[in-house]
């Protein structure tokens, strides 16, 4: 059902398909990616949705967190994918410090988001003190995938890529921040790195589909960072990650073949080169 048909033009993804997928007994399947050639091998695969994550921050710009990340970069980003992206729906992480300071700012950052990088909707972190802000961009007509647990723009006042909510009082603040930004209007809610148990729950408190990493598998979907599953990024291995290949080691490979038959002269051949 969900693998691509090549023999027809390929249906869009939108939020009303990922909304309504969680009825259905069909998971959503989320990976990121952060320019056209990954996006488009990922969206030809047939994946729902492409994530635009600022963990770009990390995987693309070799930063230490998510943190420093810029509007720029991430509609920079955020353009590329949209052009590699046939069919899946493309959501991108507003970036630290762009959504926090007024619900106006937000606001023109989510249309920014839209108008110049063509993105198809937005991601938030963050419980209570974005709910407003949600709402106002919601009502503005733009889509919105709320975000909490792991939430890795805040790590300099956690410290800790933990589980989050492991205490009843957090797990209950979870659950109401859940419910919250369901009612602010968001069309889905990715769960970081709770426990099972509650994500299980929160999936089935609330009539928005959540998409988990780390989360558990009854939550509506699951999410991965591409580098990550396809074993581009072997120094991180978090329990929850599965890796389906070792992309790694094939392109090392590939180089190394390449600078030796550089230096034995064996490339190029007389068919790769001209007369
Ligand atoms: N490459 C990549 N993959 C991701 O999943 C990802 C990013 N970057 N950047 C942004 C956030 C950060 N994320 C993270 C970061 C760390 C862990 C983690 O489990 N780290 C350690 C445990 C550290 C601790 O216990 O304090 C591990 O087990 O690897 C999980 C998700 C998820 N996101
Ligand atoms: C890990 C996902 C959910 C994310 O926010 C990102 O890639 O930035
Ligand atoms: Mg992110």
């Amino acid at each position: 059902m969900s693998t691509q048909d090549t023999s027809e033009k390929p249906k869009k993804v939108t939020t009303q398909t990922v909304v309504d997928m969680k009825g259905d007994n069909e998971k959503i399947s989320m990976l990121t990616a952060y320019d056209y050639t990954m996006a488009r091998i990922v969206d030809r695969a047939g994946i729902d949705v492409l994530l635009v994550g600022d963990s770009a921050g990390n995987v693309m710009a070799g930063h230490e967190t998510t943190v420093p990340m810029t509007m720029e970069q991430m509609i920079y980003h955020t353009s590329c994918v949209v052009r590699g992206a046939e069919r899946a729906l493309v959501i991108a992480d507003l970036p630290f410090m762009s959504f926090q300071v007024t619900a106006n700012e937000a606001l023109t950052n989510a249309g920014r988001m839209m108008k110049e990088a063509g993105a198809h909707g937005i991601k938030m972190e963050g419980g209570k003190p974005v709910v407003d802000t949600v709402a106002k961009i919601v009502e503005a007509g733009i889509p919105v995938m709320g975000h909490l647990g792991l939430t890795p723009q805040s790590i300099y006042q956690f410290g800790t890529y933990q589980v989050r909510a492991k205490e009843e009082s957090e797990a209950q603040q979870l659950l109401e921040d859940a419910k919250a930004l369901e009612q602010a209007g968001c069309f889905s809610l990715v769960l970081e790195k709770i426990p099972a148990p509650l994500a299980a729950k929160v999936t089935s408190e609330l009539s928005i589909p959540t998409i988990g990493i780390g989360a558990g598998a009854e939550c509506d979907g699951q999410v991965l960072v591409t580098h990550d599953m396809l074993g581009l990024n072997k120094e991180f291995k978090p329990r929850f990650l599965r890796r389906y290949a070792d992309m790694d080691s094939t392109m090392t490979e590939a180089v190394q073949q390449y600078i030796s038959d550089v230096k034995t002269g064996d490339f190029p051949n007389k068919d790769e080169q001209y007369e």
